[in-house]
């Protein structure tokens, strides 16, 4: 177990950003210090003092961005407690959702320093659901992985922390991302006890770092390089590594970084006994570390002066390092168990929510499904409305196309297939309903029978056809001698019947004779003939006949064939004569 380098997610929290409006100048500055910021701390100290003296240049992102960087450079001297509060104070006011993840991810980074290990590890997951989206921007999302991996290592979570630098390799193309990603790796490798057995792999990432001139990377490779050495069984290879290049660790002038170069060579000295460079390098190492925070170097530091005094003899100062020993030691491993309880109470966190999630999309599910329910029951509706009314609108077509047959039936069964007036059934039995109003209305009613005469010589002498022709003319000539309301119709071959309501015996006899007179006027020219058209009429009232339709017709029957046998074309009417006892027909016309 061991503090991971903080700098390490430091140097991408603050990767550089694009500009907007203000100064291209003082735009391009801050991106020029952003850049530089871990591959050369100096130079961005003196470019963030210099972009001060020009803050009135800078539009509010501008002053955001900078507010970032100064963020950076507290966290860099080791103050992380000033770092986050002005990254928590930029994540609460920033509107820039770029400087706001930043700020998320630079508390994050900071947990360990802070102590804040809950706060950190909150804005751990924030900045990994903001930046996991489909659509997120891939350079945000790289440097919430970068941070995960740093704080999962500084958690003792070596495989999380592996994972995320496997996710960070596979999708970076960027160089100081790559340095960084395989740093954390091989961190969390060896926390696993899986360091890579090829040591070429190690190589790999060492030149990555150093041909980008990534020195404090560079340096922190060598540290886990050692520790592996030395925890093999090499530690004089271990010493000698860090010996060799513990000036160039000391020129990238971050702190913890120096100070667990210094404690490890102590350690490395104690054991060769050579205790007055162990004592010198143990006291450096705490010297440059003035963070109150508990770390794994500065407990090896001085265990380091414990054991130096001990051997020396110097029981009172033995004593004393062996207490602040003690005490640093211990904090240490409260501070490890407090960042595990702060770890599973994130996951709990994280679990929770993602119930909460689970359950809400169970929810969102049967709301979905009850909706699609209710769709396709409107839907089952609807296409049920519109069965019943296609059966209906079938049904009522089919109803009226019965009624039309039926119609159609009716008035062929009524009506005379040559002439089209009524045919012999039809007339009688409009005429019994008609008779039968008539009576209930008090009212008189006439008969009138008429037959073509000669009609055999007609069809004889002029063909059937010319027959026919004369049967129409003949019952278009009854229909125009009718009056309005008057019944006509083609009783037999070449008969004929009249019944007029309200007609008496006079107005029997104009009906006839107006027919008798239509019938003289049927010019048979039209067909090429010369033929006199006539006709033996017989009439009839309810007033001698009474309203029986069968005695009518008897009566009208009786003077029409009077009419023919007294030598045709003329009109006789039925009449009672008085004193024979019965009812004779009388020539009226
Ligand atoms: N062309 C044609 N002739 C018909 C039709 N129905 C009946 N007839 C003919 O009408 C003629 C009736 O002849 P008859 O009963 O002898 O009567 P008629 O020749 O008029 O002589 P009278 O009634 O005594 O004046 C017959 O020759 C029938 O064939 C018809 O629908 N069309």
């Amino acid at each position: 177990m061991r503090l991971a380098p903080l700098i390490l997610g430091l140097a991408l929290v603050l990767g550089p950003e694009a500009g907007l409006s203000a100064p291209p100048d003082f735009q391009s500055r801050l991106e020029e210090a952003d850049a530089i910021r871990s591959a050369d701390p100096a130079a961005f100290v003196r470019a963030l003092d210099a972009l001060d003296a020009r803050i009135d240049e800078a539009d509010t992102r501008q002053r955001q961005h900078l507010q970032l960087l100064h963020a950076y450079r507290e966290a860099f001297k080791g103050d992380f407690d000033g770092a986050v509060a002005l990254a928590r104070q930029l994540h609460a006011e920033a509107r820039d959702p770029e400087v706001k993840l930043r700020s998320s991810l630079l508390i994050a980074n900071s947990a360990a320093a802070t102590r804040n290990f809950a706060l950190g590890l909150s804005h751990l997951e924030q900045s990994l659901a903001a930046t996991g989206a489909a659509d997120a921007d891939p350079r945000l999302r790289e440097q919430a992985l970068a941070v995960a991996t740093i704080l999962y290592n500084q958690f003792s979570k070596y495989e999380l922390s592996r994972q995320y630098a496997d996710q960070l390799i596979a999708s970076t193309t960027d160089p100081r991302t790559r340095c960084i990603a395989r740093q954390q790796r091989l961190s969390a490798l060896r926390g696993l006890g899986s360091w890579p057995a090829d040591p070429a792999e190690v190589q790999e990432a060492l030149a990555g770092c150093e041909a980008i001139g990534e020195k404090v990377f560079v340096s922190f490779i060598r540290i886990e390089m050692a520790r592996h050495m030395a925890a093999t069984g090499d530690r004089d290879g271990a010493e000698k590594l860090l010996s060799r290049h513990l000036r160039e660790a000391e020129a990238a002038g971050y702190a913890r970084l120096i100070s667990e170069f210094r404690s490890l060579l102590a350690g490395y000295r104690l054991e060769k006994d050579d205790l007055a460079n162990a004592r010198k390098l143990a006291r450096s190492a705490l010297d440059i570390d003035a963070d109150s925070s508990a770390s794994l170097p500065k407990v090896e530091a001085l265990e380091v002066l414990y054991r130096v005094a001990e051997r020396e003899g110097n029981l009172p100062a033995a004593l004393d390092y062996y207490r602040q020993y003690a005490q640093a030691d211990k904090t240490y491993l409260d501070d490890v168990m407090v960042r595990e309880l702060a770890f599973q109470q994130s996951r709990n966190e994280v679990q929770q929510k993602d119930q909460a999630i689970a359950l809400l999309s169970k929810q969102n599910q049967v709301l979905k499904l009850e909706q699609e329910v209710a769709r396709t029951s409107a839907q089952n509706t609807r296409l049920l409305l519109l069965l019943l009314a296609v059966v209906l609108a079938a049904i009522g077509y089919w109803a009226y196309k019965i009624k039309r047959v039926q119609t159609r039936f009716r008035i062929l069964a009524q009506t005379d297939g040559l002439t089209g007036i009524a045919n012999r059934r039809h007339f009688r039995s409009q005429a019994e309903a008609l008779l039968a109003d008539c009576e209930a209305a008090g009212r008189s009613a006439a008969l009138v029978l008429l037959d073509l005469d000669n009609f055999k010589h007609i069809n004889d002498q002029h063909g059937h056809a010319a027959g026919d022709w004369v049967l129409k003319q003949v019952a278009d000539a009854c229909h125009a001698a009718c009056r309005e309301g008057d019944l006509c119709g083609r009783l037999g071959g070449e008969e004929f019947g009249i019944l007029s309501c309200g007609a008496d015996g006079d107005a029997a006899e104009a009906i006839a004779q107006r027919c008798r007179e239509r019938l003289a006027a049927i010019d048979t020219g039209l067909i090429h003939h010369a033929m006199p058209i006539t006709a033996s009429f017989g009439c009839t009232t309810t007033a001698v006949s009474g309203h029986a339709f069968e005695t009518m017709f008897a009566h009208a029957d009786e003077a029409m064939y009077l009419a023919k046998n007294s030598g045709r074309d003329q009109v006789r009417t039925h009449a009672v004569r008085t004193g024979d006892g019965g009812s004779r027909p009388a020539i009226t016309a």
